[in-house]
């Protein structure tokens, strides 16, 4: 799972595709275990709103990997011209749907819908994305505990976990601010007692902060920003960082980048996530463990 490079000094990959798989496969035969039992599957309805490239490769992608799983998905489907009360219809029937377990509204909605108002009406025991406002202030409350932790987040800590990084005391450096990845790992980071720092867009002098940091998270979305001078000797780095970029040469005209120039981190930290096949892959297999938690928690299955 983790690819150690022939020469000695460079770092180590970390496989994010394999493990993904290695989890949704353990989610599977779970499944089966929780449907052999009880004759119940989890469901997870999925709310995609417009026609965005990218969310609609990112839905698919969902549904392909709950159809592997054994968990029931449905999709509503609505035009970029959408009212807000046609989301919000097809989401309390979502709500109210005891076979659904897990409900997501894939991000960015276009422009004229309310984000925040939108998340709010899910319902908290089904918000698998875990970006409900109150969902998101458990996570960053002491003493209290979210019910679900946001995906990217969630499989970002897994990656480092299993990089054999120790994040309790560490320095710790988040790139990027927003409510799917930054401020959710952040706060995450927090909660495993790391020293955690925000690099964002107004920071002054940001590789000055980033280079001593043990672990780096970056979302900025801003490709090849980080180079070999903003690291420290031996960090781990997670990358969730993904932008097209043109290539003729590829298939399709274009191909993904992180934020992490991957050649200089491979000669400076001890461990990498790549760009495709690192976090992209856990985010998706950490929406199927929340939707089987999810289902768990209703039939209390265990
Ligand atoms: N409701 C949500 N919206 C969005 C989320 C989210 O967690 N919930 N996160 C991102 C997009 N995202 C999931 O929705 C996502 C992004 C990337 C990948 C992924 O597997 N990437 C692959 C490359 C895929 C490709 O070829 O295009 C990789 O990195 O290897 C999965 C999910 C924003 N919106």
């Amino acid at each position: 799972m983790i690819h150690h490079q022939a020469r000695k000094s460079l770092a180590t990959i970390i496989d994010g595709k394999a493990i993904a798989e290695e989890i949704r496969s353990r989610v599977a035969s779970d499944v089966k275990r929780m449907k052999a039992y009880i004759g119940k599957v989890p469901g997870l309805a999925v709310i995609l709103v417009g026609q965005r490239r990218d969310s609609q490769t990112y839905v698919r992608n969902k549904i392909k990997a709950c159809e592997e799983a054994g968990i029931k998905s449905v999709m509503a489907e609505l035009p970029n011209c959408c009212a807000e009360e046609d989301v919000m219809t097809a989401l309390l029937k979502f709500n109210e749907d005891p076979s659904v377990h897990g409900i997501l509204v894939q991000l960015p909605l276009p422009e004229h819908l309310d984000e925040e108002k939108i998340l709010n009406m899910l319902s908290l025991e089904k918000d698998v994305d875990g970006f409900h406002p109150v969902n998101m202030g458990n996570l960053s409350m002491r003493g209290r505990e979210p019910l679900f932790v946001p995906c990217a987040p969630k499989g970002c800590l897994e990656l480092l976990i299993r990089s054999g990084m120790e994040i309790v005391g560490k320095k710790a450096v988040v790139i990027g601010r927003s409510n799917i990845v930054g401020l959710p790992i952040a706060l995450l980071l927090q909660r495993h007692h790391a020293t955690v720092t925000i690099v964002h867009a107004f920071t002054k002098n940001p590789e000055q902060i980033t280079c001593e940091a043990d672990i780096i998270v970056t979302a900025a979305g801003v490709p090849n920003l980080i180079r070999s001078s903003w690291l420290k000797q031996g960090a781990v780095v997670i990358d969730v960082g993904t932008c097209p970029i043109e290539d003729p040469s590829s298939e399709h005209g274009y191909r993904l980048v992180g934020d992490v120039c991957h050649e200089e981190a491979l000669r400076i930290a001890s461990a990498v996530t790549p760009v495709p096949g690192g976090v992209g892959p856990m985010t998706i297999a950490m929406l199927l463990c929340n939707t089987l938690d999810s289902a768990k928690r209703v039939y209390r299955f265990d």
